[in-house]
């Protein structure tokens, strides 16, 4: 994997959203399959797209995916789709044919199974493994990635393409892509910003602990990391 690191969060989240941008113009996936994380730095995201980057991000060829989402309805403050509906999709005009949201509202299990098969049917190839064309992950502070938890690590290796796991402290439920699907994606690009997030990144670049995030790092070839965090 490579590491990227920067002064701040803003020349951080820059150098990220210009790779995304040099990614989909050399794809020649077209429309471009990109899921999305939610949370704290996916917002900042977000927000950053619509001010600097609207007119040099190719909208019209993305279509919308989720790496993991709260079982919540998608109005709920929880929802990861309600943020970048507002964040993003609104400001953006997005027609909602390109926006594949999973449905937070639904039987947690059925819904992990029918997004599973609509992803299926949606990317290229009708596989059981998917590939997406980007997938960008977030890191909790205790080294979580997408919605998989350090007593849910065995959705790494999952060979499902979601699946249900449990957030360890709050018990909420949540439907996250499987580690497998993750490490399929063609790119997969990591904004991992802020103070809170010092911790954790020196537990993982010093390979100190065993995370989600961990194994991640160890077997995602194709993934960069950004950060503002001092890896040294
Ligand atoms: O719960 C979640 O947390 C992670 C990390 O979020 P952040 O607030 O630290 O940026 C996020 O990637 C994931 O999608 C979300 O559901």
């Amino acid at each position: 994997m490579k590491i990227e690191v920067y002064k701040t969060t803003e020349e951080t989240l820059r150098s990220m959203t210009e790779t995304l941008i040099a990614v989909i113009k050399k794809s020649k996936s077209k429309p471009f399959h990109i899921a999305l994380s939610g949370g704290s730095t996916a917002q900042q995201l977000f927000k950053l797209w619509v001010k600097e980057y609207r007119n040099d991000i190719p909208w019209d060829i993305l279509r919308f995916y989720w790496v993991d989402e709260r079982c919540v309805s998608p109005e709920d403050d929880e929802s990861n789709f309600k943020h970048a509906e507002r964040l993003l999709f609104m400001p953006m005009d997005i027609p909602q044919n390109h926006i594949h949201r999973i449905w937070g509202e639904q039987e947690p299990k059925i819904e992990a199974e029918r997004y599973s098969e609509m992803v299926k049917w949606e990317l290229p190839g009708y596989s059981n493994m998917p590939r997406f064309d980007c997938t960008i992950l977030g890191i909790g502070t205790d080294g979580h990635v997408a919605s998989i938890f350090n007593d849910s690590m065995n959705l790494l290796t999952d060979q499902r393409i979601y699946a249900v796991s449990h957030h360890p402290k709050t018990g909420q439920q949540r439907i996250t892509m499987t580690g497998t699907v993750i490490l399929k994606s063609s790119t997969i690009l990591i904004p991992v910003v802020g103070a809170d997030k010092q911790e954790i990144m020196e537990h993982l670049v010093h390979k100190q602990g065993v995370y989600p995030a961990s194994y991640i790092f160890s077997h995602a070839s194709t993934a960069t990391l950004f950060t503002d965090r001092v890896t040294e």
